[in-house]
């Protein structure tokens, strides 16, 4: 019995770990850990003295450079244990401030694109798909903005006369956060002969893997979509439709679906999914 709450607890840990961060790299790092731990644990039963001793030094130094590259993340969890807010460890999802992205978000969002990519205008956008990102992240936040979402808005803020249409907007849920924003750039050695606003949207995706980048490219007007450090593109509207519509459907309020996205999240965080990198497309 003992045993059985003693492997429960490890595996509830294990899940707030997963639970606390969107980060792929952070998640890497946390899947090292993992597997120090449990190649420690075995070199100790079959008694390999030695290389136990080895692993158990090198655990010590892992978890001393984690605690100190995780810090915004324990310390965000450090403070909902204080708060005694134990339900959001639990759910993550549910530490959202709004879980609704409305079927009307992503018609603005479609709509916007689709003309933009019309009017040949270059446009960046980051779509988040779960916690928030972490700004550290961005190179620039840019200019704050908190607007709700429409497709005028986006248009606006793409015109090359206004001040914000250099770099990307930052969206979540329905609302445009900020623009202007500089993303890190991506220097995969496939990514090196496509442009920076596209590299820009590869190396966001690569860092963070919950949110996907949609670009619009101005000597083209093709519509690309960026997700873990790869490039699909050209992709159709009704495409980029069908991949908000799947990618947001986690945070509408139908109690079954939530649930069962909430595994499928998990899911995604815990298995090789994430590790696997797509193929980007080089240019034509
Ligand atoms: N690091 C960055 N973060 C955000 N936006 C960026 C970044 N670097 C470039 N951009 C945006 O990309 C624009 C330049 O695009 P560039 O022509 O180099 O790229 P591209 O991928 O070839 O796109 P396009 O097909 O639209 O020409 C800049 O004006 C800026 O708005």
């Amino acid at each position: 019995m003992q045993r059985v709450i003693d492997v429960s607890l490890v595996l509830l840990l294990v899940y707030l770990m997963l639970a606390l961060s969107s980060d792929r790299r952070t998640l890497l790092m946390i899947r090292g850990i993992i597997f120090l731990l449990l190649a420690s644990i075995i070199s100790n039963r079959i008694g390999l003295s030695l290389l136990n001793f080895v692993l158990d030094k090198l655990l010590v130094g892992a978890a001393v450079a984690m605690a100190v590259i995780l810090q915004p993340e324990l310390r965000r969890f450090l403070e909902r244990l204080g708060r005694g807010d134990l339900l959001s460890l639990l759910h993550p999802m549910q530490s959202r401030p709004a879980e609704v992205e409305s079927d009307s978000a992503i018609d603005e969002i479609v709509d916007a694109v689709k003309e933009l990519s019309q009017n040949r205008t270059g446009a960046l956008m980051i779509v988040e798909t779960g916690e928030p990102i972490d700004e550290h992240n961005f190179s620039v936040l840019g200019v704050r903005l908190n607007a709700v979402l429409s497709k005028e808005l986006l248009q606006t803020i793409f015109q090359t006369t206004t001040l914000l249409h250099d770099g990307a907007v930052l969206m979540r849920e329905d609302r445009v956060i900020a623009a202007g924003v500089i993303l890190p750039i991506s220097d995969r050695a496939a990514s090196r002969e496509i442009g920076t606003r596209h590299r820009a949207a590869m190396g966001i995706t690569e860092r963070v893997s919950s949110c996907f980048c949609i670009v619009v490219s101005e000597e083209t007007g093709s519509i690309a979509i960026a997700e873990n450090g790869g490039l699909d593109r050209p992709v159709t509207s009704a495409r980029l439709r069908e991949v908000l519509e799947t990618k947001l459907a986690a945070y509408r309020p139908v109690n079954l679906g939530r649930t069962v996205s909430r595994f499928g999240w998990l899911w995604e965080k815990i298995s090789l999914k994430t590790l696997v990198t797509r193929k980007s497309t080089p240019r034509k």
